[in-house]
């Protein structure tokens, strides 16, 4: 369904093409399916608190410029992650009440802190809703390389690009008690990932007219269809998890293990 009312902000055509691009982590969620005093972005895996494991899987990636860290208010400074583990300028920002609000406080940084300049001033940056950004959850450290450099090969302004996986199971539609109704052919299906980017622009127009309309954005691809634009599927590794439960933290440890990110 295309929401689209205003003309959308310019951007590069890619981010190979803009030189540069950003990385917005969401990281201010509670973590109440994983239980515990402790959000599941601080436990540790390895002696090394899940967050600054994903931020470190992003180290070296060409063109990143930055990260924009959206965590809550009240992020004690010992748990705020160097910017070392990442080696660009971490940005942190206070997040919402849901995921869609956190990264839209993410987003308002690249609007409001470029606002008012003049080309030439600050770093460079005429206007920040021309900057490409992707955006990656806090709880899936576990992402690839290799498919983080195909995301960035995929993503093309306005539509951007996200990495998925295929179904690999049969999937069976069910009525309100729990008969099946039908089965849904898997081919047309993928499960959404992180990283998902976009024309930072786009997202935050998409996410606003979202919010306003009271939808249900669960990941950011979700609002830019709204616009009526369709993002390229990049599929990629199931290695890709994002902690979610409990037992989670053992299969999260065991990719890292086998991934050599992890020793022990
Ligand atoms: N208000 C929120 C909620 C979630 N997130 C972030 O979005 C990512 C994916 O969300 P999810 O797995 O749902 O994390 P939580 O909301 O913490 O988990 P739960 O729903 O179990 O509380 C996480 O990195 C989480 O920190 C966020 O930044 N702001
Ligand atoms: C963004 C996401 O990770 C894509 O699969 C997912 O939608 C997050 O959902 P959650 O309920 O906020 O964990």
């Amino acid at each position: 369904m295309s929401a689209a009312a205003a003309p959308l902000p310019p951007a590069a055509v890619s981010p190979s093409e803009a030189g540069r691009w950003w990385l917005l982590v969401p990281a201010a969620g509670f973590g109440r399916r994983m239980g515990g005093e402790t959000p599941k972005q601080y436990l540790r895996l390895g002696g090394r608190p899940v967050l600054e494991i994903t931020l470190s899987r992003f180290a070296g990636l060409p063109g990143l410029a930055g990260v924009v860290l959206v965590t809550s208010e009240s992020l004690p400074e010992d748990l705020m992650p160097s910017s070392d583990v990442v080696g660009v300028p971490i940005h942190r920002v206070d997040g919402g009440a849901s995921r869609a609000l956190s990264v839209r406080n993410g987003l308002a940084v690249f609007r409001d802190r470029w606002a008012g300049l003049s080309p030439g001033q600050g770093d460079g940056l005429t206007d920040g809703l021309g900057e490409w950004v992707m955006v990656h959850d806090a709880a899936r450290p576990c992402v690839l390389r290799g498919d983080l450099e195909r995301l960035l090969d995929a993503a093309r302004y306005p539509d951007g690009a996200l990495l998925t996986a295929p179904v690999r199971d049969t999937i069976k539609r069910v009525d309100a008690d729990g008969r099946v109704t039908g089965t849904v052919d898997r081919r047309t299906l993928r499960h959404a990932l992180t990283p998902q980017m976009f024309p930072v622009g786009v997202l935050l127009e998409a996410i606003e007219q979202g919010l306003v309309a009271g939808a249900e954005i669960t990941d950011e691809a979700s609002a830019v269809e709204r616009l009526g634009l369709a993002p390229r599927v990049v599929d990629s590794a199931t290695d890709n998890l994002k902690i979610t439960h409990p037992e989670d933290l053992g299969i999260a440890r065991a990719i890292l293990r086998r991934q050599g990110v992890l020793d022990d």
